[in-house]
């Protein structure tokens, strides 16, 4: 059935992280504001990502700390009840059910509206309704475009007949495969690795290239390759996949160095394409499929009147769900202030601008060992030019990683700035760093002096007496 048009302040296109974030922050500012959403409200990241992923992992990460320390590690020393990590993994992303996150949207007064949303033409918004009918949303003000990603695939011919795993199905799968072939040297690819080897399936992770999470200071990649060697995964760098074929329920993967692997599932952890293929996106000058560029007050300047707006995965500056609700917050500022006629405060650092996005992104990787990093690494601020020191610490010499487990092996490094006095990068990598991160996210964002950051004392015995030792080896 065809409802009759509706007009709103703010049209939200994908109610993942970010578009709910929007949404929130424009009726904040007193907009009236729907949202679209064709699958299930809460995204990629509450069912087949960030949620379930970190149920998985926390178990095995959890049974890793216990069997470093004595007179705990025999009492772990058997394997993880799959299936109760199974069911606690469901708990958590509600059994693929949205209604606490429409519950929510209900409390904050947001009306959403369920089909697939395209835009058609200038503020105007058509959702095929899943009863096959569809109704036209009207913005007065913006449209924001947070439709996120999907998993892409290789090129590799009769992938389909395959029934490869992708994000989706490492994150949801009902049992633990007996053999797992993990392609790429990403993130994903080395959480569902930690994940599926720590339940008990026999993992062989292939990476092209020589390392793996390359983006990142090159100890990360190494320590974790090592983690994962140690917990019993075949890691494989330099090769690559040129066949796969599925026989009698079974995968035959055929490898460019003219080797062969059989398994019983295949995930392909290769990265990520947005979801702008069918959104109507040439209705207004953009070209369908391609990443939605925006400013740095997330508006797309290819776009006439100023009216589309792009936020998270979506506009590719960082795909993360934190750094994708930190644009929503500054987006929804930012369509609030138009609204009103309030001049922008746009300057980096200013409350209409996403500035952290390129200088101070925090990440953690949910590995053992965990690694956690903000800002820049030592390469990329060498190839800004910038004139730095790079000052690195064994975290294993710090009493509080002795206290942690037997035989902690982890990294500290800081990349500090010599002409702005301030950190610009910090990477730890090492069981139990996740929760350090923030203390350096506040570093860098806040461009804390050197010589203040002296007086910020760690307590005794944490891990975070790292920061201690670094800035003494720093000061020399
Ligand atoms: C396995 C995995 C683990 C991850 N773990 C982490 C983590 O631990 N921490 C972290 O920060 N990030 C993590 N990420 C990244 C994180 O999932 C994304 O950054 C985040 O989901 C982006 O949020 P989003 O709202 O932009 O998009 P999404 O979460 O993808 O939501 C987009 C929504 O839009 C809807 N949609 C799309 N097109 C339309 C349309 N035309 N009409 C209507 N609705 C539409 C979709 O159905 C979806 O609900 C992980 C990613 C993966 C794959
Ligand atoms: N804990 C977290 O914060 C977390 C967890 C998971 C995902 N994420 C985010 O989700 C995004 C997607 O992660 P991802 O791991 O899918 O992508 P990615 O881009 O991080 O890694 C993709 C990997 O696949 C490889 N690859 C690409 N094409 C290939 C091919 N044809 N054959 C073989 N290898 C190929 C790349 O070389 C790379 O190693 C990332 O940006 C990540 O930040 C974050």
């Amino acid at each position: 059935m065809n409802d009759a048009p509706r007009t709103y302040d703010v049209v939200v296109i994908g109610s993942g992280p970010v578009g709910m974030n929007v949404a929130d922050r424009t009726r904040a500012a007193g907009l009236s504001t729907a949202i679209v959403e064709r699958e299930l409200v809460g995204g990629e990241c509450s069912y087949w990502a960030c949620t379930p992923s970190k149920a998985l992992l926390r178990p095995v990460l959890a049974r890793a700390d216990a069997r470093r320390l004595p007179g705990l590690s025999d009492a772990v020393a058997g394997p993880l009840d799959a299936p109760l990590v199974l069911a606690r993994r469901d708990e958590a992303t509600s059994h693929w059910k949205d209604d606490g996150e429409v519950a929510w949207l209900d409390s904050v007064n947001v009306d959403v509206v369920r089909g697939h949303g395209r835009l058609d033409g200038p503020r105007t918004v058509t959702v095929a309704t899943p009863d096959g009918g569809s109704v036209t949303l009207t913005a007065r003000l913006a449209v924001a475009v947070c439709t996120g990603t999907t998993a892409a695939l290789p090129d590799l011919p009769g992938l389909a007949d395959v029934r490869p795993w992708t994000s989706r199905e490492a994150t949801s799968a009902k049992e633990v495969p007996g053999r797992l072939v993990v392609v790429g040297g990403g993130v994903v690819a080395v959480e569902m690795a930690t994940a599926w080897q720590g339940l008990g399936a026999q993992v062989t992770v292939l990476v092209r290239g020589s390392g793996l999470l390359t983006t990142m200071e090159p100890f990360a990649g190494e320590l974790v390759a090592d983690g994962l060697r140690e917990a019993g995964a075949d890691v494989r760098f330099g090769v690559s996949v040129v066949s796969a074929i599925r026989e009698d329920g079974q995968v035959r993967v055929g490898l460019d160095d003219g080797g062969e692997l059989t398994a019983d599932e295949i995930l392909f952890a290769t990265g990520r394409r947005p979801h702008t293929d069918d959104l109507g996106l040439e209705t207004v000058g953009l070209t369908p499929g391609d990443w939605i560029t925006v400013d740095d007050t997330l508006r797309a300047p290819g776009v006439a009147d100023g009216w589309l707006y792009a936020v998270g995965d979506v506009n590719h500056r960082v795909l993360l769900t934190h750094q994708g609700k930190y644009q929503a917050r500054i987006a929804g500022s930012v369509i609030g202030a138009r609204a009103t006629g309030e001049s922008l405060d746009d300057d980096p650092w200013g409350a209409h601008a996403a500035t952290a996005d390129t200088v101070a992104v925090p990440q953690v990787v949910f590995t053992d060992p965990e690694v956690a990093s903000v800002g820049l690494t030592a390469a990329a601020a060498q190839r800004e030019g910038r004139r730095t020191k790079v000052v690195d610490y064994e975290i294993g010499s710090v009493a509080g990683a002795y206290l942690y487990g037997e035989g902690y092996r982890g990294k500290a490094r800081m990349v500090v700035d010599l002409d702005r006095g301030h950190l610009v990068g910090v990477t730890f990598v090492g069981p139990g760093v996740s929760e350090l991160l923030h203390s350096a996210t506040i570093a860098v964002t806040a461009e804390v002096p050197l010589e203040r950051l002296w007086h910020a004392v760690p307590a005794f015995p944490t891990i975070s007496e790292v920061w201690l030792r670094l800035l003494e080896t720093y000061r020399g």
